[in-house]
């Protein structure tokens, strides 16, 4: 829903997790005015190139366990602003669900900008073939992301779109010096809202230094901090949707 709450770092822990549970995982990203997936995994100087079966996408490791798809490797400067109307984003977003060779997936995840806008509507139909499992919504505990949820709810409602669940994101600050949890932007407003629209919750992921650090860095979070604050909620979040669906079969 909300800029900045946190889809891209969802997206790029819950491709970490999976990884870690033996998946192979693409993100494409078609958050085409702010792409920040390459920069999270600190491939933002990488081209893709063409191969007979379509663009190669960029991978993240020598197993190519996580493959990457985003504008931010098309374009010439990283700074490149792309200002582009709605035609031209769905052509391109068809573009990267069709002609991208992304090999023997078990999931696809989908990184999108804030709102309910061009890309959703083009990613949406460009992906009905394949019949998404679903959709995460992100939020903060605060009302006015909760709102914009709210829209995103309507939004998966109209078009079909299973809503696998809601993540409260940036739900308490934990202190690593004293283990006291802070509310700084308040709690529980992404649980209240699954309660009230009867989806499940996928659960809080902390504030935590370490996260925005692993992802400024380039970092592989759920490998490296396995103590830290955040990662139980997001372990938690990668196994409910192990749990809840079957990639091989659908
Ligand atoms: N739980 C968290 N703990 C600490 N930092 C976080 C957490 N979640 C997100 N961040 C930081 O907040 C910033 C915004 O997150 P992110 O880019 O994932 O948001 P977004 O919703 O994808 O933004 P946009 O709407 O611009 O696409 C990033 O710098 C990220 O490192
Ligand atoms: S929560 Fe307690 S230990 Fe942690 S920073 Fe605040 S005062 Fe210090």
């Amino acid at each position: 829903g909300k800029g900045g709450v946190g889809k891209s770092t969802i997206t790029t822990e819950l491709a970490l997790s999976l990884r870690h549970s033996g998946r192979k995982v693409g993100i494409l990203d078609v958050d085409l005015c702010g792409p920040s997936i390459p920069r999270m995994f600190k491939v933002q100087d990488n081209d893709v190139h063409q191969c007979d079966s379509g663009w190669v996408p960029v991978f993240v490791d020598q197993d190519k366990s996580i493959s990457l798809m985003s504008i931010g490797f098309l374009l010439e400067k990283p700074d490149d602003a792309v200002v582009w109307r709605g035609p031209k984003k769905n052509a391109l977003i068809k573009q990267f669900v069709a002609d991208v060779a992304w090999g023997d997936l078990d999931f696809l995840i989908v990184d999108t900008p804030p709102g309910t806008s061009d890309e959703h509507i083009s990613t949406v139909e460009a992906l009905r073939p394949y019949k998404p499992l679903g959709a995460i919504l992100v939020t903060t505990p605060q009302a006015v992301s909760v709102g914009d949820v709210r829209r995103e709810l309507t939004f998966c409602k109209k078009t079909g779109l299973r809503v696998l669940g809601i993540v409260e994101n940036m739900s308490g600050f934990v202190c690593p010096h004293c283990s006291e949890c802070t509310n700084i932007f308040s709690k529980g407003g992404g649980e209240e809202l699954a309660k009230h629209a009867g989806v499940p919750f996928l659960g809080s992921v902390p504030l935590d230094p370490q996260l925005s650090q692993s992802l400024e860095e380039g970092r592989d979070f759920i490998q490296e901090f396995p103590k830290s604050s955040a990662f139980p909620a997001l372990a938690h979040i990668a196994q409910q949707i192990l749990d809840g669906t079957s990639p091989r079969s659908s």
